[in-house]
């Protein structure tokens, strides 16, 4: 496929004596929703680990492909740069500044673009106050389109579970990504947070033009909004399809789905 943003080969990652990721393919089209599925312990953290920056990986590469730029090789860039390139991610447990107001924490999320230095900053001259401002305004353009705009200066930790989720996916998009990845963007959530989460996830792709990838254990969510998904079990790659092969893979089913295939 020729219109791969992201495309990761061979991923494999060793933790003493354990093989948590195992020759591991997988790749994410332009304008796709891909979700990375597995039951505890396969290594689908791990993964995200690998292709961000957090861990170096045994073995494998990462090529990214954004539009308009050449395919580089990004193994072994630091989290900083890796977000720099494009890819922006959430995590398991929620990751947010709780102190910070929610304007604010979609600001940090923004400075990976700033082009002021640390004279700048301290000098404060015309370009860097024209620079806030727009940080500013693109954050609270974001926290509209997420739909936050009437919590910017409440603190984050007042927000309830499902919005503090909401702020780190606009925190995420503050940084212009590619490619937003999302770590169990529906864990603790009440079904309607789920299906407004499902809501906004599709709204991202279809009007920002982002990828997604999502590791998820609610299988209706990851039923309803993938285009593919690739499924791991102890580091290993055993399907990757439609929802509708996933589903019905025998493989899938007797390692993970179970009796839950048709929920
Ligand atoms: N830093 C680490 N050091 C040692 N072992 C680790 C480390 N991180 C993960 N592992 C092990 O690697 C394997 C994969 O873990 P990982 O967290 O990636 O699984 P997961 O699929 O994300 O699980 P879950 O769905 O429970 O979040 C597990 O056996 C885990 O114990």
């Amino acid at each position: 496929m020729s219109d791969k943003i992201l495309d990761v080969r061979q991923m494999t990652m060793d933790f003493g004596g354990l093989r948590a990721l195992d020759h591991v393919d997988l790749d994410v089209a332009a304008g796709e929703i891909v979700a990375l599925i597995g039951p505890n312990g396969a290594g689908k953290t791990t993964f995200f680990n690998c292709i961000t920056g957090i861990y170096t990986p045994t073995a494998g590469d990462v090529i990214i492909s954004p539009a308009g730029k050449a395919p580089e090789r990004i193994n072994g860039l630091k989290p900083n740069l890796v977000t720099a390139r494009g890819m922006a991610r959430t995590f398991q447990n929620i990751r947010l500044y709780k102190n910070m107001t929610v304007l604010e924490n979609v600001m940090i999320g923004r400075h990976c673009r700033t082009r002021t230095g640390v004279i700048g900053a301290i000098f404060r001259g015309p370009r860097t106050r024209r620079e806030e401002q727009e940080i500013v305004d693109d954050s609270y353009d974001i926290l509209k389109k997420i739909g936050l705009e009437q919590h910017v200066n409440e603190l984050a930790c007042n927000l309830p579970y499902g919005e503090q989720r909401r702020l780190e996916i606009a925190r995420a998009m503050a940084t212009h990504p590619f490619l937003i990845m999302l770590d169990e963007p529906a864990a603790g959530m009440n079904p309607q947070e789920t299906r407004d989460l499902t809501d906004l996830i599709n709204r991202i792709r279809d009007e920002e033009g982002i990828s997604l990838l999502l590791i998820e254990h609610d299988m209706k969510l990851v039923m309803k909004l993938s285009e593919r998904i690739f499924v791991l079990d102890y580091g290993k790659k055993i399907a990757e399809g439609t929802p509708e092969e996933i589903k019905n893979n025998p493989v899938v089913i007797k390692a993970y789905l179970g009796e839950d295939a048709d929920a």
